[in-house]
């Protein structure tokens, strides 16, 4: 079958990965039951691969959950889950966190912490669609153990994810994070960190030669409903990642991530 093209925002960046290279195989669970609904066919499956250089790759699968489960899931999570939206510090100052959030976890992890935050873990137990999500992001990528989960919702284009990697210690040094978005499309960023020598180039009394500093490279995807996105490798050491503002979009995004605690 021949499939459009997506379009990508970056030619130059991709690799194609013709789906037998790297074969997404889903249990189909037979005539009646569920499973075979929620995923689009496989060849609608396409993945994107972008190798980010260095030892770090980011997958990116634009039709992963199909159009109509997709909007159940989105409108069970929009309903269903506890979301908050805690104050936490940044940059020593306290903030109202710009989206609402959630985090789901396997008993006796270590506790997640960040920007000053602790979130109350829920248990799976609570929420048996997240377990329907999470066995089709497992089946997708195998050998993948997803143990907890942060669950983001931006109600409009005001709110956002500012640069960060979650490169917390916990998760180790080359987590896989799987992220699956429900909703209104938005733009999801990568730029590399820059090295120690690239930073601010010294506060010494003489001004230094002005060098010419490069743009950090940068990578846009955009991340649409039903949409699948993996980072992998090094991309939590080596580059930071965003959801910028966006005043157009005006509809709720729901967007979950799946992480291993190590
Ligand atoms: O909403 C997204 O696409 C990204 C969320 C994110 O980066 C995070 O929760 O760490
Ligand atoms: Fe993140």
């Amino acid at each position: 079958t021949h499939l459009p093209l997506h379009r990508s925002p970056m030619a130059s960046r991709l690799r194609l990965a013709a789906s037998g290279e790297n074969p997404i195989t889903y249990s189909k669970s037979g005539a009646g039951g569920e499973g075979g609904t929620e995923r689009n066919p496989e060849e609608a499956r396409r993945r994107e691969v972008t190798d980010l250089g260095g030892g770090s790759e980011v997958v990116h699968v634009a039709r992963f959950v199909a159009r109509e489960a997709a909007w159940g899931w989105f409108d069970y999570l929009d309903k269903r889950i506890p979301w908050t939206r805690p104050t936490i510090r940044v940059f020593g100052r306290s903030a109202v966190q710009p989206r609402d959030t959630c985090y789901v976890a396997d008993e006796g992890l270590t506790d997640l912490r960040y920007s000053g935050h602790q979130p109350h873990a829920h248990s799976w137990d609570e929420f048996p669609v997240l377990k329907d999500i999470l066995n089709a992001v497992h089946e997708a990528l195998p050998g993948s153990h997803f143990n907890s989960l942060l669950l983001n919702r931006y109600k409009t284009g005001s709110d956002y994810v500012s640069w960060h990697a979650d490169d917390e210690p916990l998760y180790g040094p080359t987590p896989e994070i799987a992220s699956v978005t429900f909703g209104c499309e938005r733009e999801f960023l990568l730029r590399k960190k820059l090295t120690k020598s690239q930073a601010s180039p010294g506060s010494g009394e003489v001004a230094p030669k002005r060098l010419k500093v490069s743009a950090p490279q940068q990578h846009s995807f955009l991340l649409k409903h039903g949409s699948l996105l993996v980072m992998r490798g090094y991309t939590q050491r080596d580059w930071q990642h965003s959801v910028p503002k966006r005043a157009k979009a005006s509809s709720p995004r729901i967007n979950l991530t799946f992480r291993r605690v190590l």
